[in-house]
Protein backbone atom coordinates (compact mmCIF):
# COMPACT_ATOMS: atom_id res chain seq x y z
CA UNK A 1 0.00 0.00 0.00
CA UNK A 2 1.58 3.43 -0.83
CA UNK A 3 0.16 7.01 -1.19
CA UNK A 4 2.51 8.74 -3.67
CA UNK A 5 3.36 7.09 -7.20
CA UNK A 6 0.95 8.15 -9.30
CA UNK A 7 0.63 9.07 -13.03
CA UNK A 8 -0.56 8.20 -16.42
CA UNK A 9 1.36 6.97 -19.51
CA UNK A 10 4.39 5.55 -19.38
CA UNK A 11 7.59 4.36 -21.56
CA UNK A 12 7.12 2.48 -24.51
CA UNK A 13 9.79 -0.33 -25.78
CA UNK A 14 10.19 -3.95 -26.54
CA UNK A 15 11.88 -4.34 -23.33
CA UNK A 16 12.34 -3.28 -19.98
CA UNK A 17 15.98 -2.35 -20.24
CA UNK A 18 15.26 -0.41 -23.53
CA UNK A 19 11.92 1.20 -21.51
CA UNK A 20 14.67 2.46 -18.98
CA UNK A 21 16.94 3.93 -21.12
CA UNK A 22 14.51 6.01 -23.32
CA UNK A 23 13.24 7.28 -20.04
CA UNK A 24 16.81 8.08 -19.29
CA UNK A 25 17.50 9.79 -22.59
CA UNK A 26 13.80 11.96 -22.66
CA UNK A 27 15.23 12.85 -19.00
CA UNK A 28 18.58 13.90 -20.17
CA UNK A 29 17.27 15.76 -23.50
CA UNK A 30 14.34 17.32 -20.97
CA UNK A 31 17.25 18.50 -18.37
CA UNK A 32 18.63 19.93 -21.28
CA UNK A 33 15.62 21.78 -22.78
CA UNK A 34 14.73 23.32 -18.89
CA UNK A 35 18.42 24.46 -18.39
CA UNK A 36 18.16 26.13 -21.36
CA UNK A 37 14.51 27.68 -20.47
CA UNK A 38 14.05 31.25 -19.41
CA UNK A 39 11.89 29.85 -16.53
CA UNK A 40 14.55 27.88 -14.88
CA UNK A 41 15.05 26.12 -11.12
CA UNK A 42 16.42 27.45 -8.30
CA UNK A 43 19.46 25.35 -8.63
CA UNK A 44 22.21 26.43 -6.02
CA UNK A 45 20.14 26.02 -2.92
CA UNK A 46 19.82 29.74 -2.46
CA UNK A 47 16.06 30.46 -2.47
CA UNK A 48 16.99 34.12 -3.00
CA UNK A 49 17.62 33.25 -6.59
CA UNK A 50 14.71 32.26 -9.38
CA UNK A 51 16.13 33.17 -12.34
CA UNK A 52 12.59 34.59 -13.67
CA UNK A 53 10.76 31.79 -12.42
CA UNK A 54 7.67 34.28 -11.01
CA UNK A 55 5.69 31.75 -9.40
CA UNK A 56 8.80 30.44 -7.13
CA UNK A 57 9.78 33.90 -6.27
CA UNK A 58 6.03 34.52 -5.60
CA UNK A 59 5.91 31.08 -3.93
CA UNK A 60 8.65 31.77 -1.73
CA UNK A 61 7.91 35.12 -0.55
CA UNK A 62 3.99 34.07 0.54
CA UNK A 63 6.18 31.05 2.17
CA UNK A 64 8.59 33.10 3.82
CA UNK A 65 11.62 31.07 2.73
CA UNK A 66 13.88 34.39 1.60
CA UNK A 67 17.02 34.06 3.44
CA UNK A 68 16.94 31.11 4.45
CA UNK A 69 18.79 27.93 2.80
CA UNK A 70 16.45 25.29 1.53
CA UNK A 71 17.28 22.70 -0.93
CA UNK A 72 17.76 23.58 -4.44
CA UNK A 73 14.90 22.88 -6.48
CA UNK A 74 11.80 23.93 -7.43
CA UNK A 75 7.80 24.31 -5.60
CA UNK A 76 6.51 26.67 -7.65
CA UNK A 77 3.80 29.36 -6.32
CA UNK A 78 1.16 26.19 -5.70
CA UNK A 79 3.17 23.59 -6.99
CA UNK A 80 0.86 22.53 -10.07
CA UNK A 81 3.63 22.43 -12.26
CA UNK A 82 5.58 20.19 -9.98
CA UNK A 83 2.88 17.43 -9.14
CA UNK A 84 1.52 17.21 -12.58
CA UNK A 85 4.62 16.45 -13.87
CA UNK A 86 5.63 14.22 -10.47
CA UNK A 87 2.44 11.95 -11.14
CA UNK A 88 2.58 12.05 -15.24
CA UNK A 89 5.99 10.42 -14.40
CA UNK A 90 7.19 9.51 -10.69
CA UNK A 91 10.30 7.43 -11.15
CA UNK A 92 11.36 10.06 -14.04
CA UNK A 93 10.76 12.74 -11.89
CA UNK A 94 12.80 11.99 -9.56
CA UNK A 95 15.50 10.64 -11.61
CA UNK A 96 15.91 14.21 -13.23
CA UNK A 97 15.81 16.26 -10.04
CA UNK A 98 18.32 13.88 -8.70
CA UNK A 99 20.80 14.08 -11.95
CA UNK A 100 20.13 17.54 -11.66
CA UNK A 101 19.96 18.68 -7.93
CA UNK A 102 21.66 15.89 -6.17
CA UNK A 103 20.39 13.42 -3.60
CA UNK A 104 18.41 15.97 -1.78
CA UNK A 105 15.85 18.38 -3.30
CA UNK A 106 12.96 20.67 -2.76
CA UNK A 107 9.32 20.53 -4.94
CA UNK A 108 6.31 20.24 -4.32
CA UNK A 109 4.17 16.74 -4.12
CA UNK A 110 -0.35 16.72 -4.59
CA UNK A 111 0.34 20.81 -4.63
CA UNK A 112 2.08 20.50 -1.27
CA UNK A 113 6.12 22.00 -0.66
CA UNK A 114 7.92 18.88 -0.29
CA UNK A 115 12.07 18.17 0.61
CA UNK A 116 12.82 14.96 -1.05
CA UNK A 117 16.24 12.72 -0.16
CA UNK A 118 17.54 9.28 -0.16
CA UNK A 119 21.09 9.70 0.54
CA UNK A 120 22.19 7.14 3.61
CA UNK A 121 23.27 10.18 5.62
CA UNK A 122 19.65 12.15 5.49
CA UNK A 123 18.01 8.51 5.96
CA UNK A 124 19.43 8.33 8.95
CA UNK A 125 19.05 11.60 10.13
CA UNK A 126 15.69 11.40 9.48
CA UNK A 127 14.80 8.05 11.10
CA UNK A 128 16.13 10.06 14.53
CA UNK A 129 12.91 12.09 14.36
CA UNK A 130 10.49 10.26 11.77
CA UNK A 131 8.45 9.13 14.59
CA UNK A 132 7.05 12.76 15.80
CA UNK A 133 6.14 13.52 12.08
CA UNK A 134 2.85 13.37 11.58
CA UNK A 135 1.98 11.46 8.43
CA UNK A 136 -2.34 11.89 8.18
CA UNK A 137 -2.06 15.79 6.74
CA UNK A 138 0.68 14.92 4.06
CA UNK A 139 -1.94 12.63 2.34
CA UNK A 140 -3.96 13.30 -0.28
CA UNK A 141 -7.44 14.64 0.08
CA UNK A 142 -9.26 11.87 -1.84
CA UNK A 143 -6.87 9.30 -0.13
CA UNK A 144 -7.37 10.77 3.22
CA UNK A 145 -11.37 10.50 3.25
CA UNK A 146 -11.56 7.13 1.43
CA UNK A 147 -8.75 5.27 3.27
CA UNK A 148 -11.28 5.78 6.44
CA UNK A 149 -10.69 6.78 10.06
CA UNK A 150 -9.70 2.92 10.41
CA UNK A 151 -6.48 3.36 8.01
CA UNK A 152 -3.41 2.68 9.33
CA UNK A 153 -1.79 5.10 6.85
CA UNK A 154 -3.98 8.76 8.76
CA UNK A 155 -3.30 6.82 12.30
CA UNK A 156 -0.58 7.90 14.95
CA UNK A 157 0.15 7.23 18.51
CA UNK A 158 -1.31 4.57 20.53
CA UNK A 159 -4.00 4.06 17.83
CA UNK A 160 -1.40 3.80 15.85
CA UNK A 161 0.53 1.08 17.57
CA UNK A 162 -2.78 -0.74 18.26
CA UNK A 163 -3.45 -0.76 14.55
CA UNK A 164 -0.06 -2.18 14.14
CA UNK A 165 0.30 -5.12 16.38
CA UNK A 166 -2.76 -6.58 14.75
CA UNK A 167 -1.08 -6.67 11.54
CA UNK A 168 1.55 -8.65 13.27
CA UNK A 169 -1.12 -11.33 13.27
CA UNK A 170 -2.45 -11.38 9.69
CA UNK A 171 1.11 -10.52 8.15
CA UNK A 172 3.37 -11.85 10.10
CA UNK A 173 5.49 -15.36 10.05
CA UNK A 174 2.70 -17.01 11.55
CA UNK A 175 -0.38 -16.12 9.21
CA UNK A 176 2.37 -16.67 6.04
CA UNK A 177 3.12 -19.80 7.51
CA UNK A 178 -1.04 -20.12 7.25
CA UNK A 179 -1.28 -18.59 3.66
CA UNK A 180 1.34 -20.91 2.02
CA UNK A 181 -0.48 -23.75 0.74
CA UNK A 182 -3.76 -21.38 -0.77
CA UNK A 183 -0.75 -19.17 -2.04
CA UNK A 184 0.94 -22.75 -3.51
CA UNK A 185 -2.42 -24.27 -4.78
CA UNK A 186 -3.92 -21.17 -6.19
CA UNK A 187 -0.08 -20.29 -7.99
CA UNK A 188 -0.17 -23.73 -9.45
CA UNK A 189 -3.49 -23.83 -10.74
CA UNK A 190 -3.57 -19.99 -12.64
CA UNK A 191 -0.43 -21.14 -14.23
CA UNK A 192 -1.98 -25.15 -15.46
CA UNK A 193 -5.02 -22.86 -16.76
CA UNK A 194 -2.44 -20.75 -18.23
CA UNK A 195 -0.90 -23.61 -19.87
CA UNK A 196 -3.67 -25.17 -20.84
CA UNK A 197 -5.09 -22.48 -23.06
CA UNK A 198 -2.11 -22.65 -25.39
CA UNK A 199 -3.10 -23.58 -28.97
CA UNK A 200 -0.81 -24.51 -32.08
CA UNK A 201 0.75 -21.67 -33.41
CA UNK A 202 1.21 -23.56 -37.07
CA UNK A 203 0.18 -26.71 -38.68
CA UNK A 204 3.68 -27.13 -39.62
CA UNK A 205 6.11 -27.14 -36.71
CA UNK A 206 3.49 -27.74 -34.32
CA UNK A 207 4.79 -25.23 -31.85
CA UNK A 208 1.95 -24.09 -29.14
CA UNK A 209 1.76 -20.92 -27.70
CA UNK A 210 -0.26 -19.19 -25.42
CA UNK A 211 -1.40 -15.35 -24.94
CA UNK A 212 -0.67 -13.95 -21.83
CA UNK A 213 -1.34 -9.81 -20.42
CA UNK A 214 0.94 -9.84 -17.49
CA UNK A 215 -1.35 -5.85 -16.43
CA UNK A 216 -4.76 -7.64 -16.95
CA UNK A 217 -4.13 -11.34 -15.18
CA UNK A 218 -1.24 -10.83 -12.93
CA UNK A 219 -3.91 -8.01 -11.03
CA UNK A 220 -7.06 -10.61 -11.46
CA UNK A 221 -5.16 -13.43 -10.21
CA UNK A 222 -3.96 -11.59 -7.17
CA UNK A 223 -7.17 -9.92 -6.16
CA UNK A 224 -8.79 -13.30 -6.35
CA UNK A 225 -5.70 -14.98 -3.99
CA UNK A 226 -6.04 -11.77 -1.52
CA UNK A 227 -9.76 -12.01 -1.57
CA UNK A 228 -9.34 -15.83 -0.75
CA UNK A 229 -6.53 -15.45 1.99
CA UNK A 230 -8.24 -12.66 3.94
CA UNK A 231 -12.12 -13.07 3.35
CA UNK A 232 -11.62 -17.04 2.81
CA UNK A 233 -13.54 -16.97 -0.56
CA UNK A 234 -13.63 -15.02 -3.60
CA UNK A 235 -16.48 -12.77 -4.16
CA UNK A 236 -18.29 -12.62 -7.14
CA UNK A 237 -16.75 -9.92 -9.94
CA UNK A 238 -19.32 -7.19 -9.17
CA UNK A 239 -17.08 -6.98 -5.90
CA UNK A 240 -13.85 -7.05 -7.58
CA UNK A 241 -15.09 -4.54 -9.65
CA UNK A 242 -15.89 -2.13 -7.02
CA UNK A 243 -12.04 -2.89 -5.57
CA UNK A 244 -10.89 -1.54 -9.17
CA UNK A 245 -12.74 1.34 -8.52
CA UNK A 246 -12.06 1.80 -4.75
CA UNK A 247 -8.45 1.96 -5.98
CA UNK A 248 -9.01 4.68 -8.45
CA UNK A 249 -10.64 6.49 -6.32
CA UNK A 250 -8.40 6.83 -3.84
CA UNK A 251 -6.10 9.01 -5.67
CA UNK A 252 -8.49 10.57 -7.61
CA UNK A 253 -7.13 14.39 -8.52
CA UNK A 254 -10.39 15.78 -6.16
CA UNK A 255 -13.51 15.00 -4.32
CA UNK A 256 -15.22 16.68 -7.67
CA UNK A 257 -13.88 13.80 -10.07
CA UNK A 258 -15.70 10.98 -11.01
CA UNK A 259 -13.11 8.28 -10.06
CA UNK A 260 -13.42 9.84 -6.29
CA UNK A 261 -17.61 9.61 -6.32
CA UNK A 262 -17.65 5.71 -7.79
CA UNK A 263 -14.91 5.49 -5.27
CA UNK A 264 -16.95 5.96 -2.26
CA UNK A 265 -19.89 4.05 -3.43
CA UNK A 266 -17.82 0.93 -4.21
CA UNK A 267 -15.97 1.53 -0.47
CA UNK A 268 -19.77 1.59 0.86
CA UNK A 269 -20.69 -1.59 -1.44
CA UNK A 270 -17.46 -3.66 -0.20
CA UNK A 271 -17.56 -2.69 3.77
CA UNK A 272 -21.20 -4.25 3.64
CA UNK A 273 -20.42 -7.01 1.57
CA UNK A 274 -17.36 -7.73 4.21
CA UNK A 275 -19.46 -7.29 7.33
CA UNK A 276 -22.51 -9.44 6.42
CA UNK A 277 -19.60 -12.09 5.30
CA UNK A 278 -18.35 -11.67 8.15
CA UNK A 279 -21.43 -11.70 10.35
CA UNK A 280 -22.42 -14.63 8.49
CA UNK A 281 -18.97 -16.89 9.56
CA UNK A 282 -19.68 -15.50 13.33
CA UNK A 283 -23.30 -17.27 12.93
CA UNK A 284 -22.85 -20.35 11.27
CA UNK A 285 -19.80 -20.59 14.00
CA UNK A 286 -17.34 -21.20 11.19
CA UNK A 287 -14.43 -19.19 12.54
CA UNK A 288 -11.86 -21.83 13.41
CA UNK A 289 -12.39 -23.32 9.97
CA UNK A 290 -8.25 -22.63 8.48
CA UNK A 291 -9.91 -20.33 5.54
CA UNK A 292 -11.37 -17.87 7.69
CA UNK A 293 -7.88 -17.02 9.78
CA UNK A 294 -7.79 -13.58 9.05
CA UNK A 295 -11.54 -12.92 10.39
CA UNK A 296 -10.69 -15.17 13.14
CA UNK A 297 -7.31 -12.78 14.18
CA UNK A 298 -9.72 -9.80 13.50
CA UNK A 299 -12.17 -11.32 15.97
CA UNK A 300 -10.33 -10.83 18.52
CA UNK A 301 -8.25 -7.62 17.58
CA UNK A 302 -7.61 -5.26 20.32
CA UNK A 303 -7.88 -1.35 20.10
CA UNK A 304 -6.01 1.21 21.76
CA UNK A 305 -8.29 1.23 24.43
CA UNK A 306 -8.65 -2.87 25.07
CA UNK A 307 -11.85 -2.96 23.32
CA UNK A 308 -12.45 -5.27 20.53
CA UNK A 309 -13.02 -4.11 17.12
CA UNK A 310 -16.36 -3.49 15.75
CA UNK A 311 -17.89 -6.01 12.65
CA UNK A 312 -17.59 -2.28 10.64
CA UNK A 313 -14.20 -1.86 11.60
CA UNK A 314 -13.00 -5.26 10.77
CA UNK A 315 -15.44 -5.53 7.57
CA UNK A 316 -13.59 -2.22 6.58
CA UNK A 317 -9.87 -3.48 7.40
CA UNK A 318 -10.50 -6.50 5.64
CA UNK A 319 -11.12 -3.86 2.37
CA UNK A 320 -8.31 -1.74 3.73
CA UNK A 321 -5.97 -4.56 3.98
CA UNK A 322 -7.02 -6.63 -0.21
CA UNK A 323 -6.97 -3.22 -1.46
CA UNK A 324 -3.30 -2.68 -0.02
CA UNK A 325 -2.26 -6.11 -1.47
CA UNK A 326 -3.16 -6.74 -4.62
CA UNK A 327 -2.16 -4.15 -6.50
CA UNK A 328 1.01 -3.79 -5.11
CA UNK A 329 2.01 -7.86 -5.06
CA UNK A 330 0.44 -7.77 -8.58
CA UNK A 331 2.98 -4.97 -10.23
CA UNK A 332 5.90 -7.22 -8.21
CA UNK A 333 4.37 -10.36 -10.07
CA UNK A 334 4.58 -8.16 -13.16
CA UNK A 335 7.50 -6.59 -13.42
CA UNK A 336 9.70 -9.20 -11.98
CA UNK A 337 8.07 -11.85 -14.91
CA UNK A 338 8.83 -9.37 -17.12
CA UNK A 339 12.62 -8.16 -16.66
CA UNK A 340 12.98 -12.14 -16.53
CA UNK A 341 11.99 -11.94 -20.34
CA UNK A 342 15.55 -10.59 -21.12
CA UNK A 343 16.98 -13.10 -18.82
CA UNK A 344 17.32 -16.73 -19.91
CA UNK A 345 19.79 -17.68 -17.10
CA UNK A 346 18.10 -16.57 -14.47
CA UNK A 347 14.74 -17.90 -15.53
CA UNK A 348 16.28 -21.32 -15.44
CA UNK A 349 18.11 -20.58 -12.25
CA UNK A 350 14.48 -19.93 -10.85
CA UNK A 351 12.94 -23.09 -12.13
CA UNK A 352 16.16 -25.32 -11.01
CA UNK A 353 16.04 -23.82 -7.45
CA UNK A 354 12.06 -24.89 -7.41
CA UNK A 355 12.90 -28.17 -9.10
CA UNK A 356 15.07 -28.55 -5.97
CA UNK A 357 12.97 -27.86 -3.67
CA UNK A 358 10.25 -29.24 -4.10
CA UNK A 359 10.66 -32.33 -6.40
CA UNK A 360 11.22 -35.61 -5.05
CA UNK A 361 11.29 -38.89 -6.85
CA UNK A 362 8.01 -39.83 -4.70
CA UNK A 363 5.47 -37.51 -5.82
CA UNK A 364 7.40 -35.87 -8.85
CA UNK A 365 7.10 -31.85 -8.69
CA UNK A 366 4.04 -32.05 -7.44
CA UNK A 367 4.98 -31.09 -3.51
CA UNK A 368 3.49 -27.42 -2.50
CA UNK A 369 6.25 -25.42 -1.26
CA UNK A 370 5.91 -24.42 2.65
CA UNK A 371 6.69 -21.01 3.84
CA UNK A 372 10.18 -22.77 4.47
CA UNK A 373 10.26 -24.08 1.07
CA UNK A 374 9.50 -20.77 -0.33
CA UNK A 375 11.87 -18.67 2.26
CA UNK A 376 14.99 -20.95 1.72
CA UNK A 377 14.65 -20.07 -2.45
CA UNK A 378 17.35 -17.81 -2.13
CA UNK A 379 18.06 -16.70 -5.51
CA UNK A 380 14.39 -16.31 -6.64
CA UNK A 381 13.54 -14.29 -3.60
CA UNK A 382 16.34 -12.18 -4.56
CA UNK A 383 14.88 -12.05 -7.98
CA UNK A 384 12.06 -10.48 -5.85
CA UNK A 385 14.40 -7.78 -4.51
CA UNK A 386 16.19 -7.02 -7.32
CA UNK A 387 12.89 -6.02 -9.65
CA UNK A 388 12.00 -3.81 -6.85
CA UNK A 389 15.00 -2.22 -7.44
CA UNK A 390 15.23 -1.67 -10.97
CA UNK A 391 11.41 -1.11 -11.38
CA UNK A 392 10.57 1.03 -8.70
CA UNK A 393 6.55 0.50 -8.13
CA UNK A 394 5.93 3.03 -5.41
CA UNK A 395 8.01 6.51 -3.58
CA UNK A 396 8.51 6.25 -0.35
CA UNK A 397 6.06 7.49 2.74
CA UNK A 398 4.91 11.22 3.30
CA UNK A 399 5.68 13.26 6.35
CA UNK A 400 4.63 16.24 7.72
CA UNK A 401 7.14 18.62 9.49
CA UNK A 402 5.74 19.75 11.49
CA UNK A 403 8.20 22.69 13.12
CA UNK A 404 11.19 24.33 11.97
CA UNK A 405 14.10 22.54 11.21
CA UNK A 406 17.41 21.82 10.36
CA UNK A 407 17.98 18.58 8.42
CA UNK A 408 20.53 17.49 6.15
CA UNK A 409 22.38 20.45 6.10
CA UNK A 410 19.36 22.65 4.94
CA UNK A 411 16.67 24.96 6.73
CA UNK A 412 13.29 22.84 6.33
CA UNK A 413 10.13 25.63 7.02
CA UNK A 414 7.64 24.04 9.27
CA UNK A 415 4.47 22.90 6.70
CA UNK A 416 7.09 20.99 4.29
CA UNK A 417 5.91 17.00 3.45
CA UNK A 418 9.40 15.10 3.97
CA UNK A 419 9.91 11.83 2.31
CA UNK A 420 12.63 9.23 2.20
CA UNK A 421 12.62 7.73 -1.41
CA UNK A 422 13.93 4.59 -2.02
CA UNK A 423 14.41 5.39 -6.16
CA UNK A 424 17.45 7.59 -4.92
CA UNK A 425 19.59 4.97 -3.21
CA UNK A 426 18.40 2.44 -5.67
CA UNK A 427 20.16 4.33 -8.74
CA UNK A 428 23.31 5.26 -6.47
CA UNK A 429 26.27 3.80 -8.27
CA UNK A 430 28.00 3.58 -5.00
CA UNK A 431 25.33 1.38 -3.49
CA UNK A 432 24.44 -0.71 -6.55
CA UNK A 433 27.17 -0.43 -8.79
CA UNK A 434 26.36 -0.40 -12.67
CA UNK A 435 22.22 0.61 -11.54
CA UNK A 436 20.46 -0.27 -14.92
CA UNK A 437 21.78 -3.64 -14.91
CA UNK A 438 19.59 -6.43 -13.51
CA UNK A 439 21.39 -8.37 -11.21
CA UNK A 440 19.56 -10.44 -8.20
CA UNK A 441 23.11 -11.47 -7.24
CA UNK A 442 23.54 -8.39 -5.46
CA UNK A 443 21.03 -9.70 -2.81
CA UNK A 444 22.56 -13.04 -2.27
CA UNK A 445 25.06 -12.40 0.28
CA UNK A 446 28.78 -14.33 0.02
CA UNK A 447 28.24 -13.73 -4.33
CA UNK A 448 30.45 -11.00 -5.63
CA UNK A 449 27.81 -8.53 -6.32
CA UNK A 450 26.60 -8.26 -2.98
CA UNK A 451 27.35 -5.19 -1.35
CA UNK A 452 27.66 -4.39 2.79
CA UNK A 453 24.55 -2.23 2.52
CA UNK A 454 22.60 -3.89 -0.48
CA UNK A 455 19.80 -4.68 2.18
CA UNK A 456 20.31 -2.23 4.84
CA UNK A 457 17.00 -0.08 6.15
CA UNK A 458 18.70 3.13 4.87
CA UNK A 459 19.38 1.86 1.35
CA UNK A 460 17.15 -0.90 0.63
CA UNK A 461 13.54 0.44 1.71
CA UNK A 462 10.83 -0.70 -1.20
CA UNK A 463 8.18 -0.59 1.78
CA UNK A 464 9.25 2.84 3.51
CA UNK A 465 10.81 3.33 6.68
CA UNK A 466 9.71 4.27 10.15
CA UNK A 467 6.48 4.14 11.76
CA UNK A 468 4.30 3.29 8.80
CA UNK A 469 7.06 1.09 6.84
CA UNK A 470 4.77 -1.56 5.46
CA UNK A 471 3.79 -4.79 7.20
CA UNK A 472 3.14 -6.86 4.00
CA UNK A 473 5.66 -6.67 1.69
CA UNK A 474 6.82 -10.36 2.66
CA UNK A 475 3.02 -11.45 1.46
CA UNK A 476 3.73 -9.33 -1.80
CA UNK A 477 7.38 -11.37 -2.03
CA UNK A 478 6.29 -14.83 -0.95
CA UNK A 479 3.34 -14.24 -3.31
CA UNK A 480 5.87 -13.25 -6.05
CA UNK A 481 8.37 -15.92 -5.48
CA UNK A 482 5.68 -18.50 -5.92
CA UNK A 483 4.38 -17.32 -8.94
CA UNK A 484 7.87 -16.57 -10.88
CA UNK A 485 9.05 -20.36 -9.54
CA UNK A 486 5.60 -21.86 -11.56
CA UNK A 487 5.54 -19.85 -14.63
CA UNK A 488 9.63 -20.22 -14.41
CA UNK A 489 9.15 -24.00 -14.50
CA UNK A 490 6.24 -24.26 -17.09
CA UNK A 491 7.43 -21.11 -19.40
CA UNK A 492 10.75 -20.56 -18.67
CA UNK A 493 12.92 -22.73 -20.68
CA UNK A 494 11.73 -21.25 -23.87
CA UNK A 495 11.30 -17.77 -22.47
CA UNK A 496 8.34 -15.42 -24.56
CA UNK A 497 8.29 -13.08 -27.51
CA UNK A 498 6.45 -9.71 -27.13
CA UNK A 499 3.47 -9.55 -29.00
CA UNK A 500 3.05 -5.39 -28.14
CA UNK A 501 4.89 -2.37 -26.86
CA UNK A 502 5.83 -2.48 -23.21
CA UNK A 503 3.81 0.24 -21.52
CA UNK A 504 3.23 0.96 -17.99
CA UNK A 505 0.40 2.61 -15.90
CA UNK A 506 1.65 4.77 -13.24
CA UNK A 507 -1.87 5.08 -11.43
CA UNK A 508 -1.60 4.72 -8.48
CA UNK A 509 1.54 3.03 -8.52
CA UNK A 510 4.14 1.94 -11.52
CA UNK A 511 2.36 -1.37 -12.85
CA UNK A 512 2.26 -2.64 -16.24
CA UNK A 513 -0.27 -1.40 -18.63
CA UNK A 514 -3.40 -3.95 -19.07
CA UNK A 515 -2.41 -3.39 -23.37
CA UNK A 516 0.91 -5.48 -22.91
CA UNK A 517 1.13 -9.04 -24.10
CA UNK A 518 3.17 -11.73 -24.80
CA UNK A 519 2.97 -15.02 -26.07
CA UNK A 520 4.90 -17.32 -24.10
CA UNK A 521 5.94 -21.03 -25.60
CA UNK A 522 4.73 -24.05 -24.20
C1 LIG B 1 5.98 -5.00 -3.21
C2 LIG B 1 4.87 -4.73 -2.61
C3 LIG B 1 4.62 -3.55 -1.71
C4 LIG B 1 5.20 -2.32 -1.71
C5 LIG B 1 6.30 -1.78 -2.63
C6 LIG B 1 4.58 -1.56 -0.64
C7 LIG B 1 4.90 -0.26 -0.31
C8 LIG B 1 4.48 0.37 0.83
C9 LIG B 1 4.99 1.62 1.33
C10 LIG B 1 6.07 2.45 0.65
C11 LIG B 1 4.35 1.88 2.50
C12 LIG B 1 4.69 3.00 3.45
C13 LIG B 1 3.84 4.20 3.41
C14 LIG B 1 4.33 5.20 4.43
O1 LIG B 1 5.41 5.08 5.01
O2 LIG B 1 3.59 6.17 4.61
C15 LIG B 1 3.40 0.83 2.74
C16 LIG B 1 2.55 0.77 3.83
C17 LIG B 1 1.64 -0.24 4.02
N1 LIG B 1 1.50 -1.39 3.29
FE1 LIG B 1 2.61 -1.91 1.67
N2 LIG B 1 3.63 -2.35 -0.04
C18 LIG B 1 3.63 -3.57 -0.65
C19 LIG B 1 2.84 -4.66 -0.34
C20 LIG B 1 1.91 -4.69 0.65
C21 LIG B 1 1.07 -5.84 0.96
C22 LIG B 1 1.10 -7.18 0.23
C23 LIG B 1 0.29 -5.49 2.00
C24 LIG B 1 -0.71 -6.41 2.64
C25 LIG B 1 -1.81 -6.05 3.17
C26 LIG B 1 0.63 -4.11 2.36
C27 LIG B 1 0.05 -3.39 3.39
C28 LIG B 1 0.50 -2.15 3.83
C29 LIG B 1 -0.07 -1.44 4.96
C30 LIG B 1 -1.21 -1.94 5.84
C31 LIG B 1 0.64 -0.25 5.08
C32 LIG B 1 0.39 0.87 6.10
C33 LIG B 1 1.24 0.65 7.33
C34 LIG B 1 1.04 1.72 8.37
O3 LIG B 1 0.51 2.79 8.06
O4 LIG B 1 1.41 1.48 9.52
N3 LIG B 1 1.61 -3.68 1.52
N4 LIG B 1 3.50 -0.09 1.72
Amino acid sequence: MATTARATGGASAPSARRARGDLERGARSSARARASASFDDDVDGDSNRHDGDVGQFLGAMIRGERGRKLPPGRVGLFGCRETLEYVTDPNGFVRRRVERYGPTFKTAMFFKPAVVFGSKDAVREFLTFEAELPADEALPETFRELHTEYGALRMSGKRHQATRANFKRVLGRFALETYAETIGERTRAFVEDLSGRSRSKSEENGEKVVSFRPGVECVDFALDLLFELFLGHVPDERYKRAMVAYNAGLLSLGKWSPEFKSGRTALDELVRYCENHFRSVVAANELDDPKYFFYKQYSTAKDENGETFSDERIATTCVLMVWGAYIEAAALMGHAFTLLGEHADTRRAVAHEFSDAVCSPMDGCRRIATLDDIMALKFTNAVTKESLRVMPQTAGGLRVNPSDRSFDGYDIPAGYVLTADPRIPFRDEAIFPDPDEFKPERFIAGTAEAGANNVANDTFFPGGMGQHQCPGINLATVMTSVFLAEMMSTFGDRGWREKTEKRYVTVPIVILDPSYEVELFV
